[in-house]
């Protein structure tokens, strides 16, 4: 079974002008482990089929099934990081990172433990007494990523995590996501712009088609692991980024 599956999901949203149809029946499937992506044109609903699997919205046909039980709304088996950093300012570091956990009432001497596994990850350890204030992007999108998998959820949810971050600070957290998810063996579902980072990142990228959104195609990337920078400077990468590219301009020219 996979841990997501997603059957013939649509989303229709009420405005002022009348209904805008987001999302047209978008079939997916996501297997215990996988690095997912999806990339497609501005505006054709990527953001709301994330929102969807965090139960953050409804969809409105269709089904949302994580581990074949439906998705009713948020809940902790799902973390999500989102590209403006969501950190409470008034907590430090630790703290930030072990909120999930005291909000559950997970005993003192083992949230500090977890938070340390987790500072230690994001390679923040030095820092566990500075407030989010004190840090670069960068280092703040760090403490998200490990306040998040603080709370050891089955999948976690990322909504262009590093779009806000310059280009060398995205390089170094591509890797450093590249590691937690191989420490970690987590399951992600990831939405960028980049195709870059889409193909760096993912074991499969899906490819969505302008508004209604679909799946418009499903792009294994055969690149072997562990991946780093390199990986972008092979032929290989080139041949599967031109036919992304083809895809993505099918549906913007
Ligand atoms: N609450 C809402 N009410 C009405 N329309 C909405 C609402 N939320 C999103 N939409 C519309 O649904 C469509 C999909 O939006 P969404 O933000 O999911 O796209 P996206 O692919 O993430 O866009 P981008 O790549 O530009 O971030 C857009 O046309 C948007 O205007």
């Amino acid at each position: 079974m996979p841990l997501l599956a997603l059957d013939a999901m649509g989303k229709v949203f009420d405005s002022a002008k009348g209904p805008v149809h987001a999302l047209e029946n978008i079939d997916l499937e996501i297997a215990t482990g996988e690095f997912a992506v999806v990339v497609g044109p501005s505006g054709c609903g990527k953001s709301t089929l994330l929102n969807i699997v965090a139960g953050l919205e409804e969809a409105s046909s269709g089904s949302v099934r994580l581990q074949g039980r439906e998705i009713t709304g948020p809940g902790a088996e799902r973390g999500m990081v989102f590209q403006s950093y969501t950190l409470f300012p008034w907590l430090t570091v630790r703290k930030n990172i072990e909120f999930g956990l005291r909000l559950r009432q997970v005993p003192t001497a083992k949230r500090q433990r977890i938070a340390r596994r987790y500072l230690e990850l994001v390679g923040l350890t030095d820092f566990e007494n500075a407030l989010p204030k004190e840090l670069s992007g960068g280092m703040k999108q760090r403490v998200a990523i490990a306040r998040v998998l603080a709370n050891q959820p089955q999948m976690l949810l990322m909504d262009e995590p590093f779009g806000a971050l310059d280009a060398q600070t995205r390089l170094i957290l591509q890797e450093l996501l590249l590691d937690v998810w191989r420490e970690e063996e987590s399951t992600i579902l990831f939405i960028t712009h980049d195709i870059d980072e889409a193909i760096l990142l993912a074991d499969t990228v899906y490819v969505m088609s302008r508004r209604p959104g679909a799946i418009k195609e499903r792009i294994p990337i055969p690149l072997s692991r562990p991946r780093d920078h390199e990986a972008t400077l092979s032929p290989e990468f080139t041949r599967i980024k031109r036919e992304i590219m083809g895809l993505l301009w099918e549906d913007i020219g």
